[in-house]
């Protein structure tokens, strides 16, 4: 188990991490997201032992790791330009930590080699041992990395935008792959990413980070469901944002009456309603049309659209393909665009659900 506790690290003047406090599970794996300048490296690198925090510790099942240096923690690393050895082979690459180990805790060479031969397999890379670096994709560089890493049977595996640098595809392959890896050698792991899909395909529990704080951890499921505040909100997909006016908890929002029961009792106030893309129905031929199409995009089977309100306001909306092509859609089109459900957050982060109260349009 890893405790983070009240961890803070300043660069100059300027606020790296703000007393962050975080519990990691054993054989958990958990994914720092956050944007750019978040805090989710410095965060990465002190559970490392690779930057020393201002305030606050870790612990490694309940020991403080404080005093502990980088070697003695039992860690794994794979970062995104963490490069091979390029004068070494994929096999040297991989047994590096156990050779270069003091006699007494250095396994003996065959040992070693059955081990190189075990991590081989696991990732995926058996036959191309005696291969340079630069001699593979980028994909099979970061499984030799990721097989290094796990060479030393480290008891924490950490990543720091594994896959950053490769493309879509191949990103998405190894993001499942080592969604298996780690449910079988369930290591303990802890990934920084700033990609929210990666971090919800991946991850047990997904802590998100921003200026230097947690804003939230939970499960995938939980953060998308529950966001707690409008950052939250917005990181984890695409999402409308309307500034409007509650009164009793009804808004009127893109040209629909909505209610949310948990403000009824609440005066006039100023609250900015969430939409997702995907909690919009959309009608053509309309004579309540509150909308014009702008542009289209077909992604599989969903459609992702974007349609400019009358009040000049763009909102994205996505609907499935077959409904796309029933309304025969195209630019330039006069629709009708109509929430389903909202979220509707004060300025002091309270929250409430809100449904269309079915009274037309407002
Ligand atoms: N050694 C350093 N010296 C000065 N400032 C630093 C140092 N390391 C990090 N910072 C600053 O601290 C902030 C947090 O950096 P960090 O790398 O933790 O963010 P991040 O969330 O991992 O971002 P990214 O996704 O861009 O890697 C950034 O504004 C960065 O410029």
């Amino acid at each position: 188990m890893i405790e983070v506790r009240n961890l803070s690290k300043t660069f100059g003047s300027f606020s790296a991490l703000k007393d962050v406090s975080l519990s990691i599970e054993p054989g958990e794996l958990v994914a720092l997201l956050g944007p750019s300048g978040s805090g989710k490296t410095t965060l990465l690198r002190i559970i490392a032992g690779l930057e020393c925090p201002d305030a606050g510790e870790v612990a490694f099942e309940g020991t403080s790791a404080t005093n502990l240096a980088v070697r003695d923690r039992q860690v794994g690393f794979v970062f995104q330009h963490f490069a091979l050895f390029r004068h070494m082979t994929v096999a040297d690459n991989i047994s590096f930590g156990l050779r270069v180990r003091e006699r007494a805790l250095r396994p003996s060479k065959a040992e070693i080699r059955e081990r190189v031969e075990h991590l081989l397999s696991m990732v995926q890379l058996k036959g191309l041992e005696s291969r340079y670096p630069s001699q593979l994709s980028g994909g099979q560089r970061q499984r030799v990395a990721l097989a290094r890493a796990l060479a030393v049977e480290p008891r924490v595996l950490l990543l720091d935008e594994p896959f950053g640098a490769l493309d879509a595809q191949v990103r998405k392959d190894l993001r499942r792959w080592l969604r298996h890896l780690h449910d079988d050698l369930g290591i303990t792991s802890v990934f920084v990413t700033h990609d929210q899909e990666e971090a919800m395909e991946v991850a047990d529990r997904v802590v998100v980070m921003d200026h230097g704080r947690i804003e939230q951890v939970g499960s995938p499921r939980d953060i998308y469901d529950h966001p707690v505040s409008p950052f939250v909100y917005r990181f984890l997909g695409n999402v409308n944002g309307f500034p409007c006016r509650s009164n009793g908890g009804r808004i009127h929002v893109v040209g629909t009456e909505m209610i949310a029961p948990d403000f009824a009792g609440h005066g006039e106030r100023d609250v900015t309603a969430f939409i997702r893309p995907h909690d919009f129905d959309i009608e053509a031929g309309s004579e309540q049309a509150n909308a014009t199409l702008r542009h289209a995009v077909v992604l599989g089977p969903q459609v992702r659209i974007e349609v400019n309100l009358a009040d000049g306001q763009i909102v994205e909306a996505e609907l499935a393909r077959d409904v796309f092509d029933r309304l025969s859609l195209h630019p330039r089109q006069k629709i009708r665009v109509v929430p389903r459900r909202a979220q509707i957050f004060l300025d002091d982060g309270t929250q409430a659900r809100a449904q269309p109260t079915g009274n037309g349009s407002g």
